[in-house]
């Protein structure tokens, strides 16, 4: 009977011990299967990584992707729906970073508090015959609502923005950040790394390359003809023919149709996503950690043209983004190129902004 009892208050204790001090589901969600995982896990370096819309196309690969990067030690899961299965199947995982996972409004605080990164894929993607454009009404609330919440719980936070259209949810962002009082631009980064890994691949396809030896630049925004690959800058340095150049640059500011047109209704790019997603997770990280020399194109605030934003080569350090560059010399295809993309960037940006300033 007394043995009973010392077994009772032993597990008293571990559950006392185990269970966080937020509200967030248990990842077993069970009475008998105690979670007893606490001292290998406890205080390993690195940092905490919050993804938002964990449980959807994106999300879950992105979060098994970032539970495999050494550099995480702690990985929230949020979704408004099915993350305690999300959480659960990934947190098997024999890699460093523990994982919580947090279910809706009421747990988004918690699910912030924190973190030095946040990765946003939450939203709905196109189906075929859409544009990016036409997610405006539903994710520009979406990003309002996460991002009001990163300005009161982790406000020092470097946010990655995934949700489409991304050429409109950056300024929605900074536009919340700013009426909060807390934006620094240089912690905000919308993610165009999926055009750039995209351009890699082509381009390496057309040369007889191993797409890892590619590395093209590609500015402007995410989303047609404001996706802008400076084919003149490739490295390694290689020349194009008239043909190859407007093939491969509509190929590559088509690349997301390209998908959503294959996926037939089932949604947009999600593996090639998550892996373009992490890539540009990991290089956050590194800067975050003061690595030199990380540098990765990204949609930021910036006074690289006239417009408030642009997606262009940045260095990720300590506090984000701390150098842009200038694109460098055009060729008369680029010039005429990036006037197009300006003159539609320009519209999104002044639309992302009216959004949050009505
Ligand atoms: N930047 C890019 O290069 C790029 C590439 C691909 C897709 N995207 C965009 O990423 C977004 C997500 O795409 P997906 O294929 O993963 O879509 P999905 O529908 O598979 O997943 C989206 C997830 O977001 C969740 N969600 C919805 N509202 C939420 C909220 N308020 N808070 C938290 N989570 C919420 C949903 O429950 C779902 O699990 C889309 O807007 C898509 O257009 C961007
Ligand atoms: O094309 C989309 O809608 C998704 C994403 O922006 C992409 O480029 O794949």
């Amino acid at each position: 009977m007394q043995q009973g009892a010392d077994v009772h208050q032993r597990i008293a204790r571990i559950a006392a011990h185990l269970n966080p001090p937020t509200n967030h589901f248990r990842v077993d969600g069970s009475s008998s299967l105690w979670r007893v995982d606490c001292r290998a896990k406890g205080g390993s370096p690195g940092f905490k990584v919050a993804i938002f819309g964990a449980a959807g196309g994106i999300g879950q690969p992105l979060a098994l992707l970032m539970k495999m990067n050494p550099l995480v030690s702690v990985l929230h899961l949020y979704d408004v729906v099915n993350t305690p299965g999300v959480t659960a199947d990934i947190s098997h995982m024999d890699t460093g970073a523990v994982v919580r996972g947090f279910l809706g409004q009421q747990q988004l605080e918690d699910a912030l508090t924190g973190m030095d990164l946040v990765i946003i894929p939450a939203g709905v993607p196109r189906k075929p015959g859409m544009t990016r454009d036409d997610l405006f009404n539903i994710n520009a609330g979406i990003v309002k609502t996460l991002c009001e919440g990163i300005a009161k719980c982790c406000p020092k936070a470097i946010v990655n923005l995934i949700s489409n259209p991304v050429n409109s949810t950056v300024p929605i962002a900074a536009e919340v950040f700013k009426k909060a009082g807390t934006y620094d631009p240089r912690r905000l980064l919308g993610v165009t790394m999926l055009d750039v890994v995209r351009a890699n691949t082509f381009v390496a396809e057309v040369l007889g390359l191993d797409p890892r030896e590619v590395n093209v630049p590609v500015v402007g925004g995410h989303a047609g003809v404001t996706i802008l690959p400076l084919l003149s800058q490739v490295k390694p340095p290689c020349s194009f023919t008239q043909e190859e150049t407007e093939y491969l640059t509509s190929r590559i500011q088509n690349g997301g149709t390209e998908v959503v047109e294959a996926k037939a209704g089932a949604g947009s790019a999600t593996l090639s996503m998550a892996y373009a997603a992490v890539k540009f997770a990991d290089a956050s990280l590194r800067g975050l950690r003061g690595d030199a020399g990380v540098i990765e194109c990204a949609f930021v605030s910036s006074q690289v043209t006239e417009l408030p934003f642009f997606a262009s080569r940045v260095r990720l350090g300590r506090n984000g983004v701390e150098e842009i560059y200038p694109l460098g010399p055009l060729n008369e295809y680029e010039r005429v190129g990036l006037e197009k993309a300006k003159k539609e960037l320009a519209g999104s940006i002044d639309k992302g902004v009216a959004f949050i300033r009505k």
